[in-house]
């Protein structure tokens, strides 16, 4: 006899594709509408599913696992960031957390270089000028923005992405350096001509771009806080597409509104959708809307991801993509 297929309940609207096959493998509940899930329908989803699959815009801390119902055994979550998702307080119940790594590092690693370049070669001040018909003609004076091709980029948490932004740094001429938890293997280092600092204050007083890839975690909270922005050179330039809070998003402001950094780009910040005002105005800073992944192919990979990790666990093994709290 077959058995019963496993209630999934799925937090926010996923490509059409994805939702498709998961109504042929799963009994499916999906999002007619693509809004955030209130706390009160997260709990719900939480008490009825035996897999919840959640994104960054949910946060499943310790109050909801602790009131899940006894049929949560999976969180799948749709995204490879999973600070939004208490991790620990899961495992203690039993509880499967897994996410989506791999299929969004070469398109956050584009992002990264988007941003690095938008920043430096002021192109949303070249775009306002033309989409605001003011532009009179080449000048050798206007537009200068600075060259990146042999400066100093830091990379901050040389996992998948910082690797994969290292690679595209190369290419573009740029001299790599990375501060890690864990040094590389001499050969990946060796392969990416890339120069280790064990003391991330070190590098930052060195390096002219920053680009931020560690993951938020209790140790990465405020990680560049106001004294450690200090240390870096006012031509400095910091790309963040990690998560918001490994910065402290006003102390950044702050410095960047004083003169005493060059720019920033910004993709992730640290309370959401309530960005401060002040980076707002400024015209060395480029904000986007968490979009670092964000491309057809990717989406549609992640939610692959997160099928084969659903349905791995209903045959009754454990998902490829498992975190647990030692890997955070
Ligand atoms: N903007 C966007 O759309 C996206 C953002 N992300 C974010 O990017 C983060 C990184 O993703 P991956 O590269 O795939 O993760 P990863 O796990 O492959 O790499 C993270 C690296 O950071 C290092 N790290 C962790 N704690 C550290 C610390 N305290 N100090 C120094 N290094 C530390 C780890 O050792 C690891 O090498 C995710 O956690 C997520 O928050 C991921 C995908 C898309
Ligand atoms: O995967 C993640 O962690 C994101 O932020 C969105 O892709």
């Amino acid at each position: 006899m077959a058995s019963k297929p496993l209630s999934v309940v799925v937090t926010r609207r996923l490509p059409e594709a994805v939702e498709t096959r998961m109504k042929e493998l799963f009994d499916v509940r999906l999002r007619d509408d693509d809004t955030p899930m209130s706390r009160g329908q997260l709990l719900d989803a939480m008490q009825e599913a035996d897999v919840l699959v959640p994104t960054v815009t949910d946060t499943i801390d310790a109050g909801l696992i602790g009131q899940a119902g006894s049929r949560l055994k999976l969180i799948a979550n749709f995204g490879a960031g999973v600070d939004h998702i208490d991790v620990d307080t899961a495992r203690t119940r039993g509880i499967l957390v897994s996410n989506t790594p791999g299929v969004v590092t070469e398109d956050t690693a584009d992002m990264v270089m988007s941003l690095l370049l938008a920043v430096t070669r002021r192109i949303p001040e070249g775009l306002a000028t033309m989409q605001g018909g003011h532009w009179s003609g080449w000048a050798p004076t206007a537009f200068l923005g600075g060259r990146i091709g042999g400066k100093r980029l830091g990379i901050l948490g040389m996992g998948r992405i910082g690797q994969a932004v290292a690679r595209r740094a190369r290419a573009f001429g740029m001299q790599v350096h990375y501060h890690n938890r864990r040094r590389l293997r001499p050969e990946a280092e060796a392969a990416l001509e890339a120069t280790y600092w064990d003391s991330l204050d070190q590098m930052l007083a060195r390096v002219d771009v920053l680009s931020v890839n560690c993951p938020h975690t209790p140790a990465t909270f405020h990680l560049l806080n106001a004294r450690r922005l200090k240390l870096m050179k006012p031509s400095a330039v910091i790309v963040n597409t990690s998560r918001g809070e490994v910065i402290d998003e006003n102390a950044l402001a702050r410095r960047l509104r004083a003169g005493d950094l060059a720019g920033a780009g910004l993709d992730v910040y640290e309370h959401g959708t309530d960005v401060n005002p002040e980076l707002r105005d400024l015209p060395n800073v480029v904000l986007l809307p968490h979009m670092g992944s964000a491309t057809r192919e990717g989406r549609l990979e992640m939610g692959e991801k997160v099928i084969i990790n659903v349905k791995t666990f209903a045959d009754g093994h454990r998902p490829p993509d498992q975190v647990v709290p030692a890997m955070l």
